[in-house]
Order: structure tokens, then C-alpha cells, then sequence
């Protein structure tokens, strides 16, 4: 009999990965809370997010949660992430104890600044402190429905547990690895939605590919910054889930965060650039969630900063550039600058 899994949230994410795990030959069970969403893929086999692909009949979606993870090996939690709260609170008290919790939302709370999986660990009953992995990495919906060669990372300290994940995610089309900084991961993939917007916005300005090169490049620096401050290690923000989900976030047609950062760049407000997108930008709440941790830490973010004045305070992204160009003249690399004593 094949085994049951449940994934959360019918989005474009939530659908690609629930057709990822019924091509590996898994029972899935997809819960969104939009009647809507569930009829057409239970009744046209489509959802709209991904136009019109053809969806595997045997997928079934619903909207009761309970249905959906009464008796399911694992639970995928992909809504957007200022909802991984509510969905968690919800799943108290419906999960048999051997589940495993696989997060795949991209983002930091607004309040608490916390990291999904910390979320999701806050929520639950401690047995299941140590069963939830992250997954994370360059991989849009988009593409991943088409069979597109896509490379993911799942993370959890405990190796085998991030090996039974990767079991069974794991395709000749979606290549899973394991890396034990969830801390690294989870935050790789939230911040570089930020990085993303402001590259959008170079584009909507046509600034062209010497900005978008240097968004990407002093981007992953701060995104770095940061997560060495939070305890990750420096080395998980040169691989997948750091560089790679920044680089296709940020040049990707497919990316939501870009392209409502091309909206600004093109001159709209964030109201009707928000009001235009059907789909969740991340980036917009990880922007204000990161601008006070930076601050609160006392990180340097430069980029990070001046989209927080963009989205939050109406600065003119034109203003924004000159801004950054003429802030202090600085090393390329600290680190080498301290060691050589130069
Ligand atoms: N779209 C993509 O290619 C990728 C998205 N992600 C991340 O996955 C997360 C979800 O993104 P998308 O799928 O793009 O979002 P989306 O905007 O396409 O869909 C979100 C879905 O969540 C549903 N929903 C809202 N509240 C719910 C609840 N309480 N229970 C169940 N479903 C609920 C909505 O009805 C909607 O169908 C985000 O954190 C995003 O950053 C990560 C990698 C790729
Ligand atoms: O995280 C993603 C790709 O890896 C999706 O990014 P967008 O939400 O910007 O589309």
C-alpha cells in the first residue's frame, strides 16, 4: 500500500512538490483552505498558478486539514509564511507521533523573527522538536511541474532524518541534497527574497547587468552578514540554498519577489504593486522582519536597509542609488583586509 503524505498550502509551490512526491510513487494529500483552489484540482486537475499543467489524477485535495494528515508519514507546511503560525497551531494534536514536518515556506515571522522551523517547533508538542527539515533551494514552481532539472537542499541536524527526506523528494529530475546548518538554509532562502525585489527594481529602472551582478554579489555578503551572526555556517551561503536560490530569484521571469520589484522600479506604489500579484512575495514581510534584526544585532545591511526605505517609508528608488554608491569607501573583503594587517 502506498504511504500517505500531506502537503499544506495549494499554492504553486505546495502543487509542484505534492506532483514531486506522487511521481515518487507516495499518496499525497494536498489541503488549501481556498474551495476554489481544491475543486479545480480535484474536478479539471489543474491549478490556475501553474497555467493550465496538467495535474495527476490521483492527487487529492481537500480542505479539511484532519483529512488531509490523518495518518501521513510526513507533513509538507508550504503556505505563505506569516500563515506557518496558524497552520501549526492547527496541526497540534492531529499528527501521529512518528511524523516527520518538512518546511518549505521562505520567510522570517514579522514579530518574533524567528525562523519557520523555529515557528513550527514553538507550536508543537516537544516530540516533535526534533523532526522538522527545511527544504530550500533555486527551484520555481514553474519548472519544477515541467520535470526541469531542479537541485534542492533538505536540513536537519539529525542526518538520517534529513536522509529520509531526501529519499523521498529525491527524482531524476529533482536532485536532493542534505546539509546540517538549518539555521544557514532557512535563512539563505527567506532574505535573498529581499536581494530579489531590489533587482527587480534595477530592471524596472534598466539599470542593467552590471547592477543586477552587484545586487547579487554584495547580496549575498550581507545575507552571509547575517546568518554567521545567527550561528550558520559561512560556507551554506556559497552553495544552493544561499548563491543559487539568490541568483535564479533574482534573474528568474518566473520569481514573484522580482517581479514586484520591477512594479516599483517602473514607477508604482508597494499598494499597487501588492494589489497586481496573485501570488505571495515574500520578500515584502522578510524585508521589515530583517531591517529590525539587522538592527537589533547591529549587522551591516546596506541593500537590505535602503529596500526597507523603498517599501516602508516611500523612498524613490532613484534616490536609493546614489545612496549606495557614495556610502563610506569600503574593502571588498574585511576578513582579508584584517588578516593581512593591510
Ligand atoms: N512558488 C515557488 O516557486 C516557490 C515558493 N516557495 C515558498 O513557498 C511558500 C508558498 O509559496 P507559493 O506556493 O508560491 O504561494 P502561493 O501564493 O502560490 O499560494 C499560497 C497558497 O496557500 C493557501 N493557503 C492560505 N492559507 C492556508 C491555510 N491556512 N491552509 C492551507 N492553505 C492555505 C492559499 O489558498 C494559496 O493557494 C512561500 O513561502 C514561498 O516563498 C519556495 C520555493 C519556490
Ligand atoms: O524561492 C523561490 C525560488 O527558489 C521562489 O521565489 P519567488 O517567490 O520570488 O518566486
Amino acid at each position: 500500500m502506498k504511504e500517505k503524505i500531506a502537503v499544506i498550502g495549494g499554492g504553486s509551490w505546495g502543487t509542484a512538490l505534492a506532483v514531486v512526491l506522487n511521481n515518487n510513487g507516495y499518496n499525497v494529500y494536498l489541503r488549501d483552505i481556498s474551495e476554489k483552489r481544491v475543486k479545480e484540482i480535484n474536478e479539471e486537475h489543474v491549478n490556475s498558478y501553474l497555467s493550465g499543467i496538467e495535474l495527476p489524477k490521483e492527487l487529492i485535495a481537500t480542505t479539511s486539514l484532519e483529512e488531509a494528515v490523518k495518518g501521513a508519514k510526513a507533513v509538507v507546511v508550504v503556505v505563505p509564511s506569516h500563515i506557518v503560525r496558524t497552520v501549526s497551531k492547527e496541526l497540534k494534536g492531529l499528527l501521529d507521533k512518528d511524523t516527520v514536518i518538512v518546511t518549505a515556506s521562505k520567510g522570517i515571522e514579522e514579530e518574533s523573527h524567528l525562523r519557520m522551523s523555529e515557528v513550527i517547533k514553538e507550536e508543537l508538542d516537544d516530540k516533535f522538536s526534533d523532526k522538522i527539515v527545511a527544504l530550500s533551494g533555486p527551484s520555481h514552481a514553474e519548472e519544477v511541474i515541467l520535470n526541469h532539472p531542479t537541485t534542492v537542499v533538505v536540513a536537519n541536524k539529525n542526518k538520517e532524518l534529513a536522509q529520509q527526506v531526501q529519499n523521498m523528494f529525491m527524482s531524476d529530475s529533482f536532485r536532493v541534497y542534505t546539509n546540517p546548518d538549518i539555521i544557514g538554509v532557512e535563512l539563505g532562502g527567506a532574505v535573498k527574497n529581499i536581494i530579489a525585489i531590489a533587482a527587480g527594481i534595477s530592471d524596472g529602472l534598466d539599470f542593467g547587468d552590471n547592477a543586477l551582478a552587484a545586487l547579487i554579489t554584495r547580496g549575498i555578503t550581507e545575507i552571509k552578514r547575517l546568518g554567521v551572526a545567527m550561528g550558520a555556517e559561512s560556507v551554506t551561503f556559497s552553495g544552493l540554498t544561499g548563491l543559487g536560490d539568490l541568483i535564479v530569484t533574482c534573474a528568474s521571469e518566473h520569481s514573484r519577489n522580482r517581479r514586484l520589484g520591477f512594479k516599483i522600479g517602473s514607477g508604482k506604489s508597494l499598494e499597487e504593486a501588492l494589489s497586481e500579484m496573485e501570488m505571495v512575495a515574500e520578500g515584502v514581510r522578510t524585508a521589515k522582519a530583517v531591517y529590525n534584526l539587522s538592527h537589533k544585532l547591529d549587522i551591516e545591511m546596506p541593500i537590505v536597509d535602503q529596500m526597507y526605505k523603498i517599501l516602508f517609508e516611500n523612498k524613490d528608488p532613484k534616490l536609493v542609488v546614489s545612496d549606495l554608491m557614495l556610502r563610506g569607501a569600503k574593502y571588498e573583503i574585511e576578513s582579508i583586509a584584517m588578516e593581512k594587517e593591510w
